[in-house]
């Protein structure tokens, strides 16, 4: 639509140019405008504040707006799907998808979720849970963690570390958002022991949980079908809020 207008606009100013080339032709006219012609200036002038107005509003309606969420700033940008006029555009945190897994299952999950995110327009992240830091999680305003349990009710060798370490110490993760979904089998004693700890554990930390936590019995898919309908409305929300 604008390059319609801007379109009109220059093929008006340069039939005003042809038209004012005409209207000087031969010897000049010192006195000044008749009172007519300054009528007609006027009208030109006007209409012309009246076009750019009008354009300028219809460039502040195109302009895509970027929500925060809660308020935390983060390093990429990303426009959301909603529209808001005269609001200044503000950075959006990339969501952040953490998996602990032994044998692929979480992470084939987290990678699906993902996917998932990305059709919604999301920037996301995706780290295995050893290479989370506090100052990332600080930096997050969503996560999602996919964790599976190994063992009798252990943490995924890779995780090992991190769960003896670092999930014994209290971070600081106010401003998080998360949301977990616990792998496991309840043929186990420990069922979804690791998931369960690792909610826990941010849950110590001060983040708060955007959706209750999701156990998955033996690859269960309605609550598989569950996280991923709980992964669309938290991000779905999180778009109207700011
Ligand atoms: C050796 C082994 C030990 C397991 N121990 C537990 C357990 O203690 N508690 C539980 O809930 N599930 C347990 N499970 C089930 C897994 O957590 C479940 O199959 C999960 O989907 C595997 O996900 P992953 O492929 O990401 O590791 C165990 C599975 C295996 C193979």
């Amino acid at each position: 639509m604008t390059k319609v207008v801007n379109a009109l606009c220059i093929a008006s100013l340069m039939l005003a140019a042809w038209g004012c080339a005409l209207w000087t032709d031969g010897t000049w006219w010192m006195a000044p405008p008749r009172v007519q012609r300054w009528w007609v200036a006027t009208g030109g002038s006007v209409a012309y504040a009246v076009l750019c107005v009008w354009c300028f509003r219809e460039v502040l309606r195109n302009q895509p707006t970027v929500v925060a969420i809660d308020g935390v700033a983060g390093s990429h940008e990303q426009t959301d799907a909603g529209k808001s006029i005269g609001q200044p555009a503000r950075p959006i945190a990339p969501v952040l998808v953490v998996y602990a897994s032994e044998t692929g299952f979480a992470e084939e999950l987290a990678q699906q979720t993902v996917d998932l995110l990305q059709t919604l327009n999301r920037s996301v992240e995706l780290l295995p849970l050893e290479e989370v830091t506090e100052v990332k999680l600080q930096q997050t305003s969503q996560a999602f963690f996919l964790a599976s349990t190994a063992g009798e009710g252990e943490p995924p060798g890779h995780a090992c570390e991190f769960h003896d370490t670092m999930m014994q110490s209290v971070w600081s993760l106010s401003g998080l958002r998360y949301a977990v979904l616990a792998l496991g089998d309840s043929s186990y004693d420990k069922y979804c022991a690791f998931g369960r700890s690792v909610d826990a554990w941010l849950q110590r930390c001060g983040a708060a949980a955007s959706s209750d936590r999701i156990e998955v019995d033996d690859a269960d898919p309605i609550a598989l079908a569950n996280w991923q309908a709980s992964v669309e409305a938290t991000v779905q929300g999180e778009l109207v809020a700011s």
